[in-house]
């Protein structure tokens, strides 16, 4: 193994982002299935063999990405992706964890849009692991327009990184409908104390989802064309289909899949969670004023 190297597996938006930072203050590689013009791009093969690696892929990918490439030999892992696999409900800690031991994994949470980090823009950022070595190892590669901060509750960053793409479908199908800025701050506060209750149920920390892994990348989020999902969202208010509205975007928009894991995890433990479940109705074709009406009256 290449001791002491560092690569990122997925050179989309925000593996390239990452990649960008990450080569500051060291030779970063970069690998991704489709071969890129982007400096210091190696074969999977090579980028496996390093002891650190970023991975910046689709969380609905991951699964059969690790069964297919991965043995595991000692690398360090922090995972970019934010999402929850829907065909299970499984987070992606379980996912991995099956893989790699939880002391070799870390994630990475708060508000961070690619766009703004390949521009060194400043931003801060949470490294959650049980491990805080992983957070020190990690942190010393990150450039100083990124601040870094530990946190052990892997769960939260998670749960919070997940469910705040689906808020931010929730919000922009509330400004694509043009109902306003105070039912859409309503929706974003219900939406984080919705999250919060869902957080709780899997042991995740209070405290997580009032910094930068929750509310600090909701707000972002669920404020910003810059988002994905949030585009998801306005194009639905504006009745798009959904398969319309993905073939523009080009990109993953976790929130979508997520949506449907969240579903399947509130029925399966009985949690109220009323707006992750519109947005999940609304993905399957019900009207959005309808569930605009459903949540007024609930
Ligand atoms: N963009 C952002 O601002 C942020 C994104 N994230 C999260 O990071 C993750 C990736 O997002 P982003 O980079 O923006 O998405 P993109 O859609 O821009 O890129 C996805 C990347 O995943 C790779 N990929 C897709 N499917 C597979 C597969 N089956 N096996 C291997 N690689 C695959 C693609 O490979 P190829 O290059 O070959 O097409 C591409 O590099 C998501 O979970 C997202 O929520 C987190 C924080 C910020
Ligand atoms: O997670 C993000 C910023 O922190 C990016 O959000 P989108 O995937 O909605 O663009």
């Amino acid at each position: 193994m290449k001791m002491g190297a560092i690569a990122v597996i997925g050179a989309g938006k925000w593996g390239q982002a990452l990649h960008f930072a990450l080569s500051f203050n060291q030779e970063c590689y970069i690998t991704s299935r489709t071969k890129k013009n982007i400096k210091n791009f190696v074969d999977l093969d090579f980028a496996l063999d390093c002891e650190y690696l970023v991975i910046a892929i689709p969380a609905q990918e991951i699964r059969a990405w690790l069964k297919q490439n991965f043995k595991f030999k000692g690398q360090k892992i922090l995972v970019a992706s934010k999402g929850i696999e829907a065909d299970t409900g499984a987070f992606l800690n379980d996912i991995y964890s099956s893989f790699i031991p939880d002391e070799n994994i870390g994630f990475i949470s708060g508000p961070s849009f690619a766009a703004e980090v390949i521009k060194a823009l400043p931003c801060a950022l949470v490294i959650n692991s049980v491990s805080k070595n992983i957070y020190e190892e990690y942190s010393k590669f990150f450039p100083n327009f990124i601040k870094t901060y530990y946190s052990s509750d892997v769960i939260g960053a998670e749960v919070a990184g997940a469910y705040k793409n689906v808020l931010a479908i929730a919000s922009g199908i509330c400004e694509g409908l043009e109902l306003g800025k105070n039912a859409q701050a309503s929706l974003i506060a219900r939406g984080l104390v919705e999250m919060y209750r869902f957080g709780k149920h899997f042991g995740a920390k209070e405290s997580s989802f009032l910094g930068l892994s929750g509310a600090g990348d909701l707000f972002l989020t669920a404020n910003s064309t810059m988002s994905r999902n949030y585009r998801v969202g306005l194009g639905l208010a504006k009745n798009r289909t959904l398969k319309d509205i993905l073939d523009d975007l080009g990109e993953v928009a976790e929130g979508v899949k997520t949506a449907f894991a969240i579903d399947k995890l509130s029925i399966q433990y009985d949690i109220y969670l009323p707006i992750a479940k519109e947005v999940k109705l609304i993905l399957e074709g019900k009207n959005p004023k309808d569930s605009l009406k459903d949540l007024l009256n609930k």
